[in-house]
C-alpha cells in the first residue's frame, strides 16, 4: 500500500496502519497480535536473521522496519532467539509473510509474532519509509492492527506525538535479568546445535543491560565460565563473584540515562585493574565512565554489512550493528584511544584504555545475525584475562 495522508483506508481489505508523529500514514495489513504499539521507528538493512533481530533486547522501545522485502520466508523456531521475550515494539515489512520454507522452521512468523505479543504490518513501501526515516531522523510512530479495518487516526496520532522518544530513556533495567544466572552454553553448529563449555579458562562476570544470548555463547566459546548479573548489581555484588574479567553487555535506550546506576559501579570496576570488555551499550557506558560523552545519532546504524576499520592494524571488518547513540571521540580523556571507526560515517566504533586492560566496541562481534569478522575481539578479551591471571 502506498502512503496516504487521508484518514480513510484506501481499500476495504486494509487491516493496519502505521501513523508517524508528523502525520504521515502508511496503510497495510496486520499480523501478529491485534492492537496498537508505539515506539521509535528505525530500519534494519540485514537480509537474514529477522528472528535474532526481533529478539535483541537492544530494540526495546523500537518498531523495526526491515528494508529486505521478504521477511518470514524461513519461518520461526525456538533456537534462533537472542532472548526469550522480544523487547521490540513491532515490525514493518514489505511483502506478505508467506508460508515458511526451512527444515529448521517450527512455526509461521505470524503465529510466532502473535505468541510473542508482537504487532506487525506488511504491504508497506519500506523503501519510501526508510527514505523518510533518513530525512527526518528516527521518528516516533504507532502501528495499529485491527481486523475490522476501522482506525481512530487522531487518537493514534496523539499517541505517537505523546511518546517521549528514546533520548533520555533508561530501558536497560527493564530488560535485564533480575536474578544471577550461570551461563556455559556455546555457539550453534550445523552438526551439533548448541554446545556447552568443556574447558574453563577463566571466570567472567557479565553485567546484563539487555544482553543478547549469543554474546554469552561467544564468551563461553573462548573458555569463559560466565556469571550473568543484573544491570543494577553493585560493585560489591559483582566483586563477590571473584571475576577474572568483567563483560559489559549491549542494551536498549539512552546510555546517558542508564548512567545513574551503571556509572558509579563502572568507575569502581575500572579502578580494579581487571580486564573489561564492553559491547554497544556496554561500550557507550564505559566511555561515559571514563568521563566521555555520548550523543543521539540522526538515524543510527542497524544492519549486517557495516564496514569498521581497526585503526591499529588498518584492517577492515564487516560487522553487525544496532545502535542509535554514539560515543563522542573528542570527549575522551588522554588515556582512552579510539581503536575502531565506522567507514560509513567515521563515527567511533571502538575505544581502548592505554594504561589498563580495558576496551570496548560499538559493533556486535557476536553477529547473530551477521558476519563473524569481529569474533577475534572475544579472543582478545580472553588473552587479556589469561595474561592478567598469570601476572
Ligand atoms: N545494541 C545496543 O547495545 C544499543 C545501544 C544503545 N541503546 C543505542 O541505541 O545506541
Amino acid at each position: 500500500m502506498t502512503e496516504s495522508t487521508k484518514a480513510v483506508p484506501p481499500s476495504p481489505d486494509i487491516t493496519a496502519v502505521l501513523v508517524l508523529a508528523d502525520g504521515t500514514l502508511f496503510w497495510g495489513y496486520g499480523f501478529g497480535r491485534e492492537g496498537d504499539t508505539v515506539g521509535e521507528v528505525c530500519f534494519n538493512t540485514s537480509i537474514t536473521g529477522y528472528q535474532e533481530i526481533l529478539t535483541d533486547p537492544s530494540y526495546a522501545g523500537q518498531i523495526i522496519t526491515f528494508t529486505f522485502p521478504h521477511i518470514g520466508n524461513v519461518g520461526a523456531n525456538i533456537e534462533d532467539t537472542e532472548t526469550r521475550t522480544p523487547a521490540a515494539r513491532g515490525l514493518v515489512v514489505r511483502e506478505d509473510v508467506t508460508e515458511p520454507s526451512s527444515y529448521r522452521s517450527t512455526s509461521h512468523l505470524c503465529d510466532w509474532a502473535e505468541s510473542m505479543n508482537l504487532i506487525g504490518i506488511s504491504g508497506i513501501d519500506t523503501r519510501k519509509l526508510t527514505r523518510h526515516i533518513r530525512a527526518v531522523g528516527a521518528p516516533t510512530g504507532v502501528i495499529a492492527y485491527n481486523k475490522d479495518g476501522v482506525f481512530d487516526i487522531p487518537s493514534l496520532l496523539a499517541k505517537a506525538t505523546a511518546w517521549p522518544g528514546l533520548k533520555g530513556m533508561d530501558l536497560a533495567k527493564d530488560v535485564s535479568r533480575t536474578q544471577i544466572e550461570k551461563w556455559d552454553g556455546t555457539r550453534w553448529t550445523i552438526a551439533d546445535g548448541y554446545g556447552s563449555l568443556t574447558n574453563i579458562r577463566a571466570h567472567v562476570v557479565a553485567v546484563d543491560y539487555g544482553a543478547k544470548d549469543n554474546i554469552l555463547r561467544c564468551l563461553a566459546e573462548t573458555g569463559a565460565a560466565v556469571t550473568v548479573v543484573p544491570a543494577t548489581a553493585s560493585f560489591e555484588e559483582i566483586m563477590a563473584h571473584k571475576p577474572d574479567g568483567i563483560f559489559l553487555s549491549n542494551g536498549p535506550g539512552d546510555p546517558a540515562a542508564t548512567g545513574e546506576y551503571a556509572l558509579p559501579v563502572l568507575k569502581d570496576l575500572i579502578n580494579t585493574g581487571l580486564p573489561i570488555f564492553g559491547i554497544c551499550l556496554g561500550h557507550q557506558l564505559l566511555a561515559l565512565a571514563f568521563g566521555g560523552k555520548t550523543y543521539k545519532m540522526k538515524q543510527g546504524h542497524r544492519g549486517a554489512n557495516h564496514p569498521v576499520q581497526d585503526l591499529r592494524s588498518g584492517k577492515v571488518e564487516i560487522t553487525s550493528m544496532n545502535h542509535g547513540f554514539s560515543v563522542d571521540g573528542d570527549s575522551l580523556p588522554k588515556n582512552v584511544k579510539i581503536s575502531h571507526i565506522s567507514l560509513f560515517d567515521k563515527t567511533v566504533c571502538g575505544i581502548e584504555c592505554t594504561d589498563k586492560p580495558i576496551f570496548s566496541v560499538q559493533q556486535h562481534p557476536e553477529a547473530s545475525p551477521g558476519p563473524q569478522d569481529s569474533f577475534y575481539l572475544f579472543e582478545q578479551f580472553m588473552d587479556m584475562i589469561v595474561k592478567s591471571k598469570a601476572a
